[in-house]
């Protein structure tokens, strides 16, 4: 059920909120062993807040959001809970506060029934690199169900929730939206707080809600959007009427088509079926204008240079003494002792250069602080989030960062005047989400690059900082969904949802 569905339901007394909750919990222990989407449930809990809520209900004192059943990524701080990013780093941590998403949603009534699979540290593009394994896709299960909030999208998919909070930080929502068949709405930067989302590249990261419709993913926008005082990142700009917008859209909307969007790469019956929706948007009233995105290109090369940055300075407090994972001591100073004992012994023998490079070595051996962090650090993190923190060190390093973080920067500026200057003349921009549907899993996992390749059409929107959604468009012959992309200026969320809804009512 819809959100609007459910309050219908719900406030004339056809539905109890029990009976949702237990719907919703049957689901998970049905579909969860299947899909992995969920690593943490707390059924009883939500039970008790059913019951919380409908006392308001019956007392006509419910928030927007009363019996909205929903799943949170595991990268968002809800007090009391685990809060793991999908890290062996992270394992026992549990939050100590509400993000202020948490907060929005919990003062509305929203029900959080458990937490969400999702790539380690939001780092990947398919939910493989997970502490907890994989996100298997609801419409196949030997497919990926895209990252790295596949746990968000496949719980909405498989009907485990009925709106999940994923983060964007170059296309996480709408790329798994769009694998999954699910709405994926990222906010402009600044839209909604970061406040209790754990940092991955914070010039890039973005909440945003996974949903069954355009008008949910607005009826949750609405609630988490907006100023927060603990985020000097988030806006002060009015929030617009969202939900208006997803029920009341205008038709003669103008929709940029790039070029650069709709070439090389691009599956071709996800191009065809794309295309096939925007001549029927354009017969019912839209102008379809295109337009240059001459810098796109540098998108991906950009983002993974300054987006590992970040990550690198970011990762940097999980050192296993004020953060994470603590490797064993007593094993650590074991190790440390025997390199010391055996370098003295090859001291002993050697003879000439031999003897200074080990007397080197010696004088450089870790002290067993340094060594605890390098330990701490070896064990806690994956691969692919050592990866990025090494390539991060690299780019921010004295002799590389002209040439490569502060290079990077200029070409996000030209990114970001590329939109700029497109939206002088259209509303919104269109593009495949992603250019093909979900692939099997496994098969990329050893292909960083290919991985990489999947953001071609969702990171520039992260690099602009402006808002996006994916909506689903369609099935492909093999069975698997595909997503339609919007993406409209900062701060001009309504019009995207406005698109969004036009879509939903050409297949509906
Ligand atoms: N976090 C994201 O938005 C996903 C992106 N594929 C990344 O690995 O960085």
């Amino acid at each position: 059920m819809t959100i609007s569905e459910t309050r219908e339901k719900v406030l004339s007394g056809e539905t109890k909120l029990r009976d949702i909750v237990e719907h919703y919990i049957r689901q998970i222990e049905d579909q969860n062993p299947k899909v992995n989407a969920y690593v943490d449930t707390d059924f009883d809990a939500a039970r008790t807040r059913a019951e919380e809520v409908q006392k308001k209900i019956d007392n006509g004192t419910s928030g927007k959001l009363a019996g909205v059943v929903m799943g949170i990524k595991d990268v968002i701080s809800e007090r009391g809970k685990k809060l793991t990013c999908a890290s062996k780093m992270l394992e026992s941590f549990e939050s100590v506060y509400d993000a202020t998403v948490i907060e929005r949603l919990k003062n509305e009534d929203a029900i959080l029934i458990g937490r969400l699979n999702m790539d380690e540290f939001a780092m990947g593009s398919a939910n493989e690199y997970s502490n907890f394994g994989p996100v298997k896709n609801p419409h196949d299960p030997t497919k990926v169900p895209g990252g790295s909030s596949g746990g968000s999208a496949a719980a909405v998919a498989a009907d485990m929730a009925m709106v999940t909070l994923g983060s964007d930080t170059g296309g996480s929502i709408r790329q798994p939206a769009s694998y999954c068949g699910v709405v994926g709405l990222k906010p402009t930067y600044g839209r909604v707080s970061r406040y209790g989302l754990v940092a991955f590249a914070s010039s890039f990261d973005c909440i945003g809600p996974l949903a069954h419709s355009v008008e949910d993913a607005a009826r949750v926008l609405e609630v988490i959007a907006g100023f927060d005082e603990m985020d000097n990142t988030s806006s002060q700009i009015e929030k617009e009427d969202y939900v208006y917008a997803a029920q009341n859209p205008r038709k003669n909307i103008k929709i940029g088509v790039p070029d650069e969007f709709f070439g090389e790469g691009l599956d071709e019956e996800i191009k065809t079926g794309v295309n096939k929706v925007l001549e029927d948007l354009e017969a019912d009233g839209a102008e379809l204008v295109p337009v240059k995105l001459p810098h796109t290109k540098y998108g991906i090369a950009t983002y993974y240079v300054l987006a590992t940055a970040e990550a690198s300075s970011n990762l940097a407090r999980y050192d296993g003494i004020r953060y994470g994972h603590r490797a064993d001591k007593d094993e650590m100073l074991d190790e440390l002792k025997k390199e010391e004992k055996a370098l003295k012994e090859q001291f002993e023998i050697a003879e000439g250069d031999a003897k200074v490079e080990i007397q080197e070595k010696l004088a450089k051996l870790d002290t067993p602080l340094i060594r605890l962090y390098k330990k701490s650090r070896t064990e806690g993190f994956g691969d692919e989030v050592k990866r990025r923190i090494m390539l991060g060190t690299y780019v921010l390093s004295a002799g590389y960062y002209d040439a490569y973080y502060g290079k990077a920067q200029k070409v996000r500026r030209l990114i970001q005047d590329d939109y700029k200057e497109a939206f002088k003349n259209v509303d919104v921009i269109v593009s495949p989400t992603a250019p093909t549907t979900a692939f099997e899993l496994g098969s990329k996992q050893d292909d960083p690059i290919q991985m990489y390749l999947n953001d071609v059409y969702t990171i520039s929107a992260n690099l602009a900082g402006i808002c996006g959604i994916s909506v689903p468009v369609g099935t492909h012959s093999n069975g698997l969904p595909y997503g339609i992309q919007f993406v409209a200026d900062s701060f001009q969320e309504t019009k995207i949802l406005n698109a969004g809804r036009l879509v939903e009512l050409k297949l509906s």
